[in-house]
């Protein structure tokens, strides 16, 4: 999946487009919608952007209401609101547990309800990619969400004693940082009122956040390989019926193996991200 990026100096035609009602199209890995980084000026890094920049953006949020229609946009607010409020209620579970046990084991356990449902729910990501109304690459919003689906349910759910590696800790951490700040960035963003502050998080913690959650996941991962070759679980031996075999500790290891490809693409991803929104620069992205 080459690809050639170019960054160039703002402009404002593509925006334009859009706000005149271009529908969204589905996008290769890296999005390359130019909402955002078309109404910035690049001074916009210290919050100090002028007053052209806020009637840009203005223009610009005016044009993705239109875009979006009201229904698809009600539906993201009270979306975006939800899952905000489901990590929030997450965090404040995990920091009250430390403080009252003092220990992170048994903390998986005593948040895992709104974890797993919280992020089940965050298939419809890839739903309203799929259906056009956000214009996030279907890819990337697949390969992000079917990771943490995975690791929910068919690594830390299914294999219980590596519910207490403090790999689990260190995932959970960075995901629910994460995802407060995306949820309310884009909250804020349908609403008009997006404070600096957001924005500078959204497009920095990542930095941070990213290696540390996929490192948590690959160690708990990691953690998981002994028992799982032991027990065989989710495994399919032959000789059967279908003549069909599976191992899952194998699988585990392709896994594993497949974050070296894909970890770099979405964090460079991101890293196009952060300089399209907070420095304003247009990120054209070509197919080799
Ligand atoms: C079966 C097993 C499979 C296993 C596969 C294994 C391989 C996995 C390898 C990689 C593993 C990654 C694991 C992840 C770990 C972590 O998450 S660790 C914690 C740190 N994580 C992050 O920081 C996550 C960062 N990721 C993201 O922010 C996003 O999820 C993204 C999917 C990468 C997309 O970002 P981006 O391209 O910036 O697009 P969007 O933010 O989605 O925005 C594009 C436009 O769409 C609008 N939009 C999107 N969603 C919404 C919404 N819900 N509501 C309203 N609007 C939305 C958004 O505003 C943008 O609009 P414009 O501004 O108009 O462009």
């Amino acid at each position: 999946m080459g690809r050639l990026t170019e960054a160039a100096a703002a402009g404002g035609g593509a925006s334009a487009a859009r706000s005149a009602g271009s529908p969204p199209a589905p996008l290769p890995l890296s999005s390359t919608s130019p909402g955002c980084a078309a109404a910035m000026a690049s001074s916009e890094e210290d919050g100090t952007n002028g007053g052209a920049s806020e009637a840009s953006e203005e223009r610009e949020a005016v044009g993705k209401r239109r875009r979006l229609g009201l229904l698809a946009t009600v539906w993201l607010i009270f979306y975006n609101i939800a899952m905000t409020a489901g990590w929030l209620v997450l965090a404040i579970a995990m920091v009250r547990f430390y403080m009252e046990k003092g220990t992170h084991k048994g903390l998986y356990k005593s948040i895992q309800k709104t974890l797993k449902f919280f992020q089940t729910f965050a298939l419809l990501e890839i739903v309203h990619c799929l259906i056009g109304i956000v214009p996030t690459s279907v890819l990337v919003a697949g390969v992000q969400v079917s990771s943490r689906i995975f690791m929910v349910w068919l690594v830390t759910h299914s294999i219980k004693p590596i519910q207490n590696e403090e790999s689990v800790v260190l995932f959970l951490v960075a995901w629910t940082v994460t995802e407060i700040t995306r949820y309310s960035f884009y909250t804020f963003s349908l609403l008009d009122h997006l404070p600096y502050f957001i924005k500078w998080a959204r497009y920095n913690f990542f930095i941070i956040l990213y290696p540390v959650g996929v490192a948590g996941e690959l160690l708990t991962i990691y953690a998981a390989l002994p028992y799982v070759k032991k027990t065989g679980m989710f495994s399919i031996r032959l000789p059967n019926k279908y003549n069909v075999s599976f191992d899952y500790y194998y699988f585990l290891l392709i896994t594993m193996a497949s974050y070296i490809p894909l970890f770099p693409q979405l964090y460079f991803h991101m890293l196009r991200q952060r300089r399209k929104v907070l420095h304003g620069e247009v990120i054209v992205e070509k197919d080799d």
